[in-house]
């Protein structure tokens, strides 16, 4: 197969970890006979850096261009300590999810067997969880108006959903509940929110198109302690932006650290696929990044975008050999694991690699 893959590796631990989902994707062509093509461009600081704009045109064009985007994260300290910047990296996020109409981000919580003991939580709790959360991306509050009034002393952030906005991400979660446990979960804040009175009528107004999918309604509130609680109860989450950005960053500590949590944002054009995580600031250029969640975007890029279904599963196999084998960078091991399986995220890569045949 010929694809055409964008490389956006961003900031910080991005680049460090793109790198190696990078390889996986470079591995898996050749052992498969496939033929990709790849292209980088800038986005957030470096692209500000470079350009002064987060997502510069070229980069917007190359994306639309590709058959699918590998991304790595965006972000900078010098714009989370300062209030007032105007351009910051993350608007370059944001652009481009609007732009390239990524209304879906697919975020499974996947726990591997062998990062049992990695999570905070009690292992008999979590055995078994594996949830799938469809987070809405392009709408809520991260893009209604905002600004400031009463002479800057008063801010506001206006949450908008449209009925068509719900329906869209509500299907999506829908027909992938029916491939799965065939139970769906609606997260809202109906009993406060308008935007979440719209989005429970929306979701109550769909359901019966859907009857083999048994659905229920909780609140974020709630939703965010069953999830600690007991997240085997949960198969497929839909829920609003901003829930779903908290929640999934939270359910993390089930799959055992930020770094094994993947992405697939989709919709009305390229897909792209990030790691949840962020740019990482406090181990950036220390090389300690696990890459893992950037190996896994891969496979769901190989699967979702390209169909390559086989190919994505010989990478999660690959994963779970290396942990099986005992590795771990430094965010998944603990007092039992032994100096010699600690890996970086070069060597993580190496190792990774050599279970990839
Ligand atoms: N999609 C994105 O590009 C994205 C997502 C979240 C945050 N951000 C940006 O990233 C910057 C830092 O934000 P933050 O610190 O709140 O969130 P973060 O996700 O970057 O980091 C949170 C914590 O998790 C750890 N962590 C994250 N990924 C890891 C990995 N692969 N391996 C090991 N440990 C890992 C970090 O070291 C940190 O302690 C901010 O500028 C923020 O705006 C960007
Ligand atoms: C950096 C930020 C804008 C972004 C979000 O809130 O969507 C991030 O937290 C994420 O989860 O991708
Ligand atoms: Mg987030």
């Amino acid at each position: 197969m010929k694809k055409h893959i964008l490389v956006v590796p961003g900031d910080g631990i991005g680049q460090e970890v793109t790198a190696v989902g990078k390889k996986v994707l470079e591995r898996i062509a050749s052992k498969f006979g496939h033929e990709f093509t790849y292209d980088e461009a800038l986005i957030g600081h470096a692209a500000i850096e470079a350009t002064g704009n987060p997502l510069p045109e070229e980069t917007l064009a190359k994306m639309k261009a590709s058959d699918a985007v590998l991304f790595g994260a965006v972000g900078h300290p010098k714009y989370d300590n300062d209030p007032s910047a105007k351009v910051r990296p993350e608007q370059g996020l944001l652009k481009m999810r609007k732009e390239l109409g990524l209304y879906a981000n697919l975020r499974p919580i996947k726990l591997f067997d062998e990062l049992l003991g990695a999570s905070s939580i009690k292992p008999e709790i979590l055995k078994g969880s594996d949830i799938l959360f469809f987070r809405e991306l392009t709408g809520d509050i991260y893009f209604g108006e905002k600004g400031r009034k009463n002479d800057g002393d008063t801010a506001y952030d206006l949450a908008e959903y449209s009925r068509f906005e719900v329906e869209r991400i509500a299907r999506k979660a829908f027909e992938a509940a029916r491939t799965r446990r065939k139970k769906l979960c609606s997260v809202d804040k109906a009993n406060v929110l308008e935007t979440s009175r719209l989005w429970r009528e929306v979701v109550q107004k769909i359901a019966p198109e859907y009857p083999d999918v048994e659905v229920e309604h909780q609140f974020v509130d709630a939703a965010a302690m069953m999830l600690i609680k007991d997240p085997r109860r949960f198969d497929v989450v839909v829920t609003a932006n901003l829930f779903g950005d908290i929640l999934t960053d939270e359910a993390s500590q089930i799959a055992g650290s930020m770094g094994m949590l993947a992405s697939a944002s989709v919709g009305d054009s390229t897909g792209v696929y990030e790691p949840i995580h962020g740019s990482a600031h406090d181990i950036t250029g220390k090389g300690v990044a696990n890459p893992l969640a950037s190996v896994l975007s891969a496979a769901l890029l190989l699967d979702i975008s390209f169909g390559l279904k086989e190919e994505a599963d010989t990478i999660i196999a690959a994963v779970d050999q290396l942990l099986k084998d005992g590795f771990r960078t430094r965010d998944i091991a603990d007092a039992t694991t032994p100096a010699d399986k600690i890996l970086n995220t070069e060597t993580a890569g190496q190792e990774l690699l050599k279970r990839l045949g």
